[in-house]
């Protein structure tokens, strides 16, 4: 069987087995992975994927098949195939939790390890938080303009294969949705599985009423009537008010009831039907939504002032179709020379790209009086912050933009904690209600300023001065051989 150890890019392994004969293999070295811009023009990325990520470095190896593979390739030479069969993971991780908003240029995860074992991870660590965090962030979008209205995930079908639906589903619930149609994501992740049922229920049946009345029969606890195969007003929402009465008059209607909306205008269909339920003595039936929606829609729909309160949400979101990738990068920031750090940059023309060079961590500074986020503050590991002291920002990009938080009036927290140590895992993995509960806290700790879906604030994120020295430093040494 193959296993995930060759779920990555040929020249990792090339350049491992290159390593290995040059002796370089085991050189022990630091890589950072972070990101340089926010996906969908928004001010904040959701961090997910970690419990995938952890699920794969603990288990990678090289399977028997994995190895004669490689040989096939003709790539591969013996010597280095029979040392990959004992290769596992012996490094140090650190990250950012699930839940965690996080911004550009931040460590979001932290790998110290042998070089070799680095390359191997690099791709499939990549793939998974890249899309695990896009889909999150995605997720709170939509919770941020759904307010306290039920978010129920359905994008499997329009998902990009299975693992994509199966880990959007989850990660859609770190970005706040409450539950997924997704049966296979509910068993693996203990998630809440919701529906309702499609046209073709409707259509199995000689009437619209009979489609609703053996559904009422069979799930009375699942009451959500698809109203719109036929005609939504003049025949979907008066067939669900028929059998609203007819459960009402059983006593088996139960508490929460209603129908879904799939087509035509959401706004004024939901107004109307809402009317027509109201008068019918039903103004509490739940008025669900679906269609081609993502935060922007729904949006617009609530300032139309519709009238919906469940919202079903599928392809937009599975596939995060207006910023479909997130764009992490994994980079080496340092490397130990003869037991010796030596911290590492990555040169570019453009400002922007340049790396952070060093082992570093990073400082969340929060108000003590409203709990929100005031900055953070990309630190060497090892500094701290004595938040008895005036903190003086100033900023990276615009040095003479610069402000002091007075000491005593903020609290500072550590971003990146251990996840692994020596190839060990030392994290206590969070269960999914847990990361939910952080990622709620989390985003709560954001202005509203920097949740907006358009031109959001953009948080302070800056280098420490040490941070921003040794930075001075390497690319002064680095851009002289140059010279
Ligand atoms: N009031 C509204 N304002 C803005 N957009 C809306 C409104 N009502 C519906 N929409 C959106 O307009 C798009 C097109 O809706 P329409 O009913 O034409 O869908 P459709 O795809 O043609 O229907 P079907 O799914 O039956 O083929 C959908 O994305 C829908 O969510
Ligand atoms: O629109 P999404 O956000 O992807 O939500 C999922 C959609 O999947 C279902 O129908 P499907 O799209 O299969 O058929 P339809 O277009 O005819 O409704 C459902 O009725 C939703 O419309
Ligand atoms: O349960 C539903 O209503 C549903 C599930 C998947 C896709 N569309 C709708």
């Amino acid at each position: 069987m193959y296993t995930k150890a060759l779920l990555t890019d040929l020249y990792q392994l090339t350049m491992m087995q290159g390593l290995f004969f040059e002796g370089k293999h085991e050189q022990q070295c630091v890589f950072d992975r972070y990101y340089r811009t926010n996906p969908f023009q928004g001010g904040y990325t959701v961090v997910a994927g970690l419990e995938h990520l952890i699920d794969y470095v603990h288990n990678i190896h090289f399977s028997e098949d994995d190895l004669a593979y490689l040989k096939s390739t003709g790539f591969f030479q013996d010597e280095f195939l029979e040392y990959l069969k004992d290769l596992r993971f012996t490094g140090d991780i650190y990250a950012m939790p699930e839940g965690t908003v996080a911004f550009p240029q931040e460590v979001l995860l932290r790998v110290q390890t042998k070089k070799d074992e680095a390359l191997l991870l690099e791709t499939c660590m990549s793939m998974i938080m890249n899309h695990e965090s896009l889909i999150a962030t995605k997720a709170r979008r939509v919770r941020t303009v759904a307010g306290k209205d039920n978010l129920m995930e359905f994008g499997l079908r329009r998902a990009q294969g299975k693992s994509a639906g199966v880990y959007g589903a989850r990660s859609a619930m770190i970005g706040g949705f409450n539950g997924t149609s997704n049966v296979l994501a509910g068993a693996k992740f203990g998630m809440p599985v919701l529906g309702t049922m499609a046209h073709s229920w409707i259509m199995s049946f000689s009437s619209e009423l009979e489609a609703f009345r053996a559904y009422a029969r069979q799930y009375p606890n699942n009451l959500i009537l698809l109203a719109d195969t036929y005609n939504t007003l003049k025949q979907g929402v008066p067939d669900a008010i028929t059998i609203f009465k007819e459960m009402k008059a059983a006593g088996t209607l139960p508490k929460a009831y209603g129908i879904r909306l799939d087509s035509g205008d959401l706004a004024y269909l939901s107004k109307e039907a809402h009317k027509m339920f109201a008068e019918a003595g039903f103004p509490d039936a739940i008025i669900a939504a679906s269609n081609d929606l993502d935060e922007n829609l729904i949006s617009e729909l609530k300032a139309q002032g519709c009238v919906i309160n469940s919202w079903g949400v599928g392809t937009n979101l599975i596939t995060a179709k207006d910023s479909p990738s997130l764009g992490g990068v994994f980079k080496l920031v340092g490397q130990y020379d003869d037991g010796k750090f030596v911290p590492k940059i990555k040169m570019s023309d453009n400002v922007e790209k340049i790396s952070n060079p060093g082992l570093k961590n990073v400082l969340r500074i929060y108000d003590k009086e409203t709990g929100k986020m005031k900055a953070d503050i990309i630190i060497l590991e090892g500094e701290s912050i004595d938040e008895s002291k005036d903190l003086l920002l100033q900023s990276d990009k615009a040095p003479w933009r610069s402000r002091t938080i007075p000491g005593g009036t903020y609290r500072v927290q550590k971003m990146l904690i251990p996840i692994f140590q020596k190839g060990e895992l030392v994290y206590q993995k969070p269960d999914l209600k847990e990361i939910m509960a952080y990622a709620d806290q989390q985003i709560q700790t954001l202005w509203p300023e920097y949740l907006r879906l358009v031109n959001p604030e953009e948080m302070w994120v800056q280098r420490s001065t040490k941070l921003s020295a040794l930075r001075d430093k390497v690319l002064k040494e680095e851009s002289a051989h140059f010279f």
